[in-house]
């Protein structure tokens, strides 16, 4: 019971992450609330204050971001820009005013540069441009790792910074236009092998290569963490298990049992080429390692697009 009788905030915490983590953190003894933006949008920088000091929190969990999947981002640059670093800058700035012990910021692989050699190392983040569709949302989050890292010097303010790979899981949209790769593909060959289409397309090339992460792994490295890092310099998390989207989509066809064929819509962004992570440093700090396998966590993300979405 590593956070028995902690008070923590988890923003973000009826997102896909957040609920997996809010459960996660209840088992591990602490008082969890779980921020909504209904109840606090942290775009607006008086309401966070007022649920800072309404209660104090030894610990805060920064999960709330303006996130989708690539087609969203490359279409909401300017907004997902625009609202990530207000509600990152504003989060950290209320969190110092207001005595939070610890803060635990999420950043993701897509901050690497476009073109960092894989697997990447955090000392490389800063090495070069992030990838064009996913920009905004980069540059958001590098500069949260920055003001963190600045916080810490200035302040002696303590936040952490974990860099997650794709995750994935039950609890995350299956919606084709904002979902990521995975479970858009989940839903995309579910619903042709049902239907008895004898064609699908799906977007860029099949030739990117990514490296996926079960949304269970990666909260019991996000918790680990929370209690064994005291440095703001960033940390991955990911599987180091790397495959290409073309690799990726075989597998999620055939397990949902689609016959037909595959096409490629090259207008569709690929992202970044060759996608995957060092986690030296993670077990420099954490005993850890990721115990979902792929195959297993595709076969449970189609029964759960079956079971619990298409019959909703
Ligand atoms: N999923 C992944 O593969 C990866 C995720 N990450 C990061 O992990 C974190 C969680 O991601 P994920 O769970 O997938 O994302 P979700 O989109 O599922 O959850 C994000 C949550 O942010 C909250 N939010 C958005 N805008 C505001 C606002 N103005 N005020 C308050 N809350 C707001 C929403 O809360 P509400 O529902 O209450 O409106 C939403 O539930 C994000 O920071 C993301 O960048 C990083 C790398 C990979
Ligand atoms: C970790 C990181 O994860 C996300 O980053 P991403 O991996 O770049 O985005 P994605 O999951 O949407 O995968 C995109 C790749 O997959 C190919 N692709 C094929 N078919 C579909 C498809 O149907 N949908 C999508 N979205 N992509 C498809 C597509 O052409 C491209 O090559 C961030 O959004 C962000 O959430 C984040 O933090």
């Amino acid at each position: 019971m590593r956070f028995q009788g902690k008070r923590v905030l988890v923003t973000g915490g009826g997102g896909f992450i957040g609920k997996h983590l809010c459960a996660a953190l209840m088992q591990e003894g602490a008082e969890v609330k779980a921020l909504r933006s209904s109840e606090c949008d942290l775009l607006c920088y008086e309401q966070i204050e007022v649920s800072l000091q309404s209660e104090s929190f030894d610990l805060i969990f920064h999960l709330a971001a303006d996130v989708g999947g690539i087609g969203y981002m490359q279409a909401h640059g300017a907004e997902v820009f625009e609202n990530n670093l207000l509600m990152n800058t504003q989060l950290l700035h209320a969190a110092r005013r207001n005595g939070v012990g610890k803060l635990v910021n999420i950043a993701s692989i897509n901050c690497y540069p476009a073109e960092a050699e894989a697997p990447y190392l955090e000392s490389s983040l800063f090495d070069g441009q992030p990838a064009l569709p996913v920009l905004g949302y980069a540059y958001a989050k590098r500069a949260m790792l920055v003001h963190s890292e600045l916080a810490r010097q200035q302040f002696g303010f303590n936040s952490i910074n974990l860099i997650l790979d794709s995750v994935y899981g039950p609890g995350e949209s299956f919606s084709l236009d904002t979902a990521r790769v995975l479970p858009a593909n989940v839903a995309r060959f579910v619903d042709a092998a049902h239907s008895g289409v004898e064609e699908v397309t799906c977007w860029g090339t099949g030739e990117p290569v990514r490296d996926f992460l079960h949304v269970d792994d990666a909260v019991s490295a996000i918790i680990q963490s929370a209690s064994s890092i005291e440095s703001s310099a960033p940390v991955n998390i990911g599987s180091g298990n790397p495959l290409s989207l073309r690799k990726l989509i075989v597998k999620i066809a055939d397990q949902a049992g689609y016959r037909g064929s595959i096409n490629w819509d090259h207008n569709k962004p690929d992202g970044q080429a060759v996608r995957y992570m060092t986690v030296d440093r993670l077990k420099s700090y954490i005993d850890w390692r990721p115990r979902i396998d792929l195959d297993d966590g595709i076969k449970a993300m189609i029964h759960h697009y079956r079971h619990k979405v298409l019959s909703r």
